[in-house]
């Protein structure tokens, strides 16, 4: 996402026009991704198979479907928690509490699932309705976005996030004004970020493995293995909920189109492309190269983990005894820098670790596709940015301190590389 700027003198500004491009861009090449991976020849560069209609976009149970679907994880949300969380302090000093009940919320749709299951719920079904579903989801996400602004007008400045009253309605639209938006004590972005999106993307997989098993007898390894580490990332990232409390998404970004369309629309039904391929496109996966795919994804796990759980250990309290003798530079801002660790190695390496484990969520569909590859494509692209965005603010907030940890840890992602 485009740092917030305001329209130039002559109409909408480059950084406006390229965020309402993408406003139609990437629910188009949502789109596209679900047509090619059913296609015969899943070229994801090539046409897609036909230009869907409004029949094939637009189902009434797919509504009701995901209305059900959204209705269940806002009533998990609001069931008691075994903790409440406080965020970080907002610009009039106060701070927002939230529950930490999502592993609760992931375990009970679990039950809930496999009792619907056992009584006859024909989960496989899902597999053929991922197009309209996508399509709600995305209409959700634009009426959602639309309340979200016009709630917006009437919320103190303080409310509004960084550069979330950049004067221009179409780019206050797109990226967000406000940075916490509630209703009482329901904040719709923690609740969007990590429930109806992420757990749906697992119960997608799950219902794509339920269908091959249908098809074909049984799943596939392959299927098992995307399923496995996609399920083990989901899990740890409600486990690890109150993590979230301090990524830029909730303490810097505004809630707006980009956002919900990631949360709701673009994470369940992009980020399970790869089981959708397998689905249509079995794959032969033998047991050595199973093990080797394995091991990736444990480095990989290994290092996000590690350095995620390393920088919120540290940030909550310095002095805690497993990062208590990590080197550290002092900013004027009182915090400190990290500067050996995980995260001196290099400046980014939850990033690193993330794109380990992306890579192997690709490979169990062979190398004859480029289609199951697009997440790791995609995700490199949004790394990048996210990066170079962060680094920016991080210059802002630390000045020459941050200098001179670029100095002593010069490479942002890739140890010698990037
Ligand atoms: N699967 C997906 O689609 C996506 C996954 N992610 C993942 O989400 C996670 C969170 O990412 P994100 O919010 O982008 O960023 P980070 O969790 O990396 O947070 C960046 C912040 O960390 C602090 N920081 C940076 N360097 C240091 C240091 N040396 N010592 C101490 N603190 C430091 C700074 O904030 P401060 O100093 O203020 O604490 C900086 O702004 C990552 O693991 C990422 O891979 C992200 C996007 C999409
Ligand atoms: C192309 C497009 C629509 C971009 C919007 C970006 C969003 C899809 C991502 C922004 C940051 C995200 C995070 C996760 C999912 C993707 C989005 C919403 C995340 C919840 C995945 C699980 C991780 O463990 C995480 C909790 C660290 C992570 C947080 C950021």
């Amino acid at each position: 996402m485009a740092q917030r700027r305001g329209p130039g003198p002559r109409g909408l500004s480059r950084e406006t026009r390229g965020a309402a491009a993408l406003m139609l861009l990437l629910p188009a090449t949502m789109v596209h991704l679900l047509l090619v991976a059913r296609s015969g020849p899943a070229r994801l560069l090539g046409p897609p198979p036909y230009l869907p209609g409004l029949e094939a976009l637009w189902s009434p149970r797919a509504l009701l479907l995901w209305l059900t679907w959204l209705g269940l994880q806002a009533a998990l949300y609001l069931l008691p928690a075994r903790k409440v969380a406080e965020g970080q302090e907002l610009k009039d000093k106060s701070t927002l509490r939230y529950p930490i009940n999502g592993f609760q919320a992931l375990v009970l749709t679990a039950l809930l699932v496999t009792l619907g299951v056992l009584a006859g719920l024909p989960l496989e079904e899902l597999a053929e309705m991922l197009l309209p579903l996508a399509f709600v989801a995305t209409l959700t996400a634009f009426i959602f976005s639309l309340l979200l602004y016009l709630k917006a007008l009437l919320a103190p400045t303080s409310a509004l996030a960084p550069g979330g009253n950049s004067g221009n309605p179409i780019y206050d639209f797109i990226l967000g004004r406000e940075l916490n938006p509630r209703i009482g004590s329901f904040d719709f972005k923690y609740f969007c970020e990590l429930r109806p999106g992420l757990i749906g993307w697992v119960l997608i997989n799950l219902a794509l493995l339920m269908k091959e098993a249908e098809l074909r007898g049984s799943p596939s390894l392959a299927m098992w293995l995307v399923n496995g580490f996609q399920l083990l990332y989901v899990g740890d990232a409600l486990w690890q909920e109150e993590a979230i409390l301090t990524t830029m998404d909730i303490t810097h970004d505004g809630f707006g189109f980009m956002l919900a369309f990631g949360d709701l629309a673009w994470v369940p039904f992009t980020y399970s492309l790869q089981a959708q391929f397998l689905l249509y496109h079995p794959q032969p996966l033998g047991w050595p190269m199973a093990s080797v795919i394995c091991l990736i994804n444990a480095v990989g796990f290994y290092i996000f983990r590690g350095a995620n759980t390393q920088k919120n250990t540290f940030r909550k309290n310095p002095s805690d005894p497993r990062v208590a003798d990590l080197e550290t530079i002092p900013t004027a801002t009182g915090r400190q820098l990290l500067v050996s660790g995980w995260w001196g190695m290099v400046r980014h390496p939850n990033y690193l670790g993330d794109l380990i484990m992306a890579l192997a969520w690709s490979l169990p569909c062979g190398t004859s596709h480029l289609l199951p590859y697009f997440y790791l494509l995609y995700f490199t692209a949004l790394l990048v940015h996210r990066e170079d965005r962060d680094e920016r603010q991080c210059l802002q907030k630390y000045g020459l301190a941050w200098r001179d940890y670029c100095r002593r840890v010069p490479y942002r992602i890739v140890p010698y590389i990037y």
